[in-house]
């Protein structure tokens, strides 16, 4: 058997007397592309901010590509990740620039960084638009550009919190065949997601309710347990005891 990439075990987070990540036991494995929702309020941000070593924990354990959540947060932040819709791309550098800008922050080599600009800009389609301002580019498009840049030093995990926020069906698929093109070549993806076709791409999904992990296993396994026709209806049927989003 694979060793996680992640391993959590009852990992909690408090804010004073409020706990708002609780217990949360789980394992995702290399290349897997797991899907973390819950609702608003549920703790996706904040487990997620303890995952990628920007938070410590108030109790329980964790190993983060094997890297100790407590005492190895640089090692952890190394190599992973991160794309939100709040963290992007700078929108008055060239596409370019952006990616020249994200790749030396992640301390590629100039050589490196000349080959990996080139081949991303062939993969995204982006040769014509290298030298437009971000600004210019359409929603979908500056999400490709940013979650390629979160790549670019090929961490082993990626974090995205709700990467295709406002765009429409078919770009957020387009979105997901870079996704699965990446877990093919063995990155593991970490996703937070307030869409219900997203979740059905995942290979396993946790649900949290009220800082709880009250759900976990695959899409169709999830659509079994709870006699549902959809994951909308799995989640619906969580999420509607949730008392944090009343
Ligand atoms: N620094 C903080 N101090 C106090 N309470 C906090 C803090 N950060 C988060 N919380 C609370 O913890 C709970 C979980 O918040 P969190 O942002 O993790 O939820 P979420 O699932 O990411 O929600 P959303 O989908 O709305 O982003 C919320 O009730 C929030 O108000």
């Amino acid at each position: 058997m694979q060793q996680p990439v992640i391993k959590t075990e009852l990992l909690t987070k408090r804010f004073g007397s409020f706990t708002a990540a609780d217990e949360l036991t789980f394992e995702v494995y290399p290349g897997e592309i797991f899907g973390f929702l819950g609702a608003n309020g549920a703790g996706k941000t904040t487990a997620m901010r303890m995952l990628c070593g920007l938070s410590l924990p108030s109790s329980g354990k964790a190993t983060i590509a094997g890297f100790d959540i407590y005492k190895q947060t640089e090692k952890i932040k190394q190599n992973i990740g991160y794309m939100s819709q709040k963290f992007s791309l700078y929108e008055d550098l060239t596409v370019i620039e952006n990616i020249r800008f994200y790749a030396g922050i992640y301390g590629l080599s100039d050589k490196e960084i000349k080959a990996k600009s080139n081949n991303l800009l062939d993969q995204l389609g982006l040769q014509n638009e290298a030298k437009k301002l971000v600004s210019e580019l359409p929603l979908g498009w500056k999400q490709k550009l940013s979650f390629s840049v979160a790549v670019i030093h090929q961490p082993k995990i990626v974090f995205l919190d709700e990467p295709t926020g406002g765009v429409d069906p078919v770009t957020r698929r387009q979105f997901w065949d870079l996704i699965y093109d990446a877990s093919d070549k063995g990155l593991t993806v970490f996703v937070t997601t307030h869409y219900m076709d997203e979740a059905e791409y995942c290979n396993r999904i946790s649900i949290m309710v009220d800082g709880r992990i009250e759900a976990l296993d695959t899409p169709s396994n999830l659509k079994k347990q709870f006699s549902a026709n959809s994951m909308d209806d799995v989640f619906y049927q969580l999420a509607r005891g949730a008392k944090r989003n009343e």
